[in-house]
């Protein structure tokens, strides 16, 4: 379904645009049809940068993402708003996006008029407590409130519920539970499960490397923008053997601390990207010697 070959993402810096930091180097992998995948690493690791990327917010520098074998790169316009059919994104803070003034169902009115604009009043009434109920809500306790009236965890289940409308194949979330209440939290991931069930492909992206157990049958672990290791979840966390993923591992309680880049450089001056080497089937871990 979703492959990437090889992308890269450099932004431009400095005051001038002068410079360049290459924020995700030649990273590959694809996302099956109702396959949830975590992609998980440190602040700054580039996690945000490679969904922006599949969902067409930011360019790709170097390589392609394709989708069902079409490069995405190509889409102006009405094909464009196909791909966005298939494919769409939910991110870590629900409330920016429902405006405050206007009520929180009025996200599914501006995907009606977008994509559905003759389909009757009745039957588009059917298809939204449909979404909804599948994120399971209460249609009769959250259509017609107004974002202040709803929860965090709600707001973020109805941002589920509209990408539902479009039948989408993939779901690209990007953290999204990070700013829920560990309840909250449990319900949203069994949603994962749920949207996995009904055929969904998920691309989890989260720092937080027990989500990502809980969820996912295979694991991505992205440091300095490039792959280290990935493989079946099981793997990953029954045998991790990159140095940074045992790492990860041992420190899943100091993860949502700010990687600090200079801090940790002198410590590892001889740190260079390395291929990845399969370990095992399946499971791919970069630089590794048998
Ligand atoms: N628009 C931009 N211009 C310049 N640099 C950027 C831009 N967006 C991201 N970066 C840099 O690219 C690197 C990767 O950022 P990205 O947001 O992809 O990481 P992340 O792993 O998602 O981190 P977080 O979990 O904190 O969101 C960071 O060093 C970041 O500062």
């Amino acid at each position: 379904m979703l492959s990437l070959h090889s992308i890269s993402k450099d932004y431009r810096t400095g005051a001038f645009g002068g410079a360049t930091m290459t924020a995700v180097r030649d990273v590959s992998f694809d996302v099956g049809v109702g396959e949830v995948v975590s992609l998980i690493g440190e602040s700054g690791s580039g996690k945000s940068t490679i969904g922006r990327m599949i969902l067409r917010l930011a360019s790709v520098t170097r390589g392609k993402v394709t989708f069902d074998g079409a490069d995405i790169s190509a889409y102006r316009g009405p094909a464009l708003k196909e791909y966005y059919r298939d494919v769409q994104g939910v991110f870590q803070d629900p409330f920016s996006c429902y405006n405050p003034v206007f009520r929180a169902d009025r996200v599914f009115a501006m995907i009606k008029e977008e994509y559905f604009p003759r389909v009757p009043r009745e039957e588009w009434a059917e298809k939204i407590e449909a979404a909804v109920e599948a994120v399971r809500l209460n249609p009769g306790e959250v259509l017609g409130k107004y974002p202040h009236q709803l929860s965090g965890g709600q707001l973020q289940r109805l941002l589920i519920a509209r990408a539902l409308l479009l039948d989408i194949k993939l779901l690209v979330a990007d953290e999204i539970t990070s700013m829920l209440d560990a309840s909250t939290r449990i319900d949203v991931l069994n949603l994962l499960a749920d949207l996995k069930a009904r055929g969904l492909g998920v691309l989890f992206i989260t720092h937080d490397l027990s989500l990502g157990n809980y969820v996912s049958e295979r694991t991505i672990v992205l440091r300095r923008g490039s792959i280290v290791e990935m493989g079946p979840t099981n793997l990953v966390f029954g045998n991790p053997l990159h140095p940074y993923t045992i790492k990860l591992l041992d420190s899943v309680p100091r993860l949502h601390e700010k990687w600090d880049v200079d801090a940790e450089r002198p410590a590892e001056p001889a740190w260079a990207v390395e291929p990845l080497v399969e370990a095992e089937p399946g499971h791919f871990v970069a630089g590794y010697a048998a």
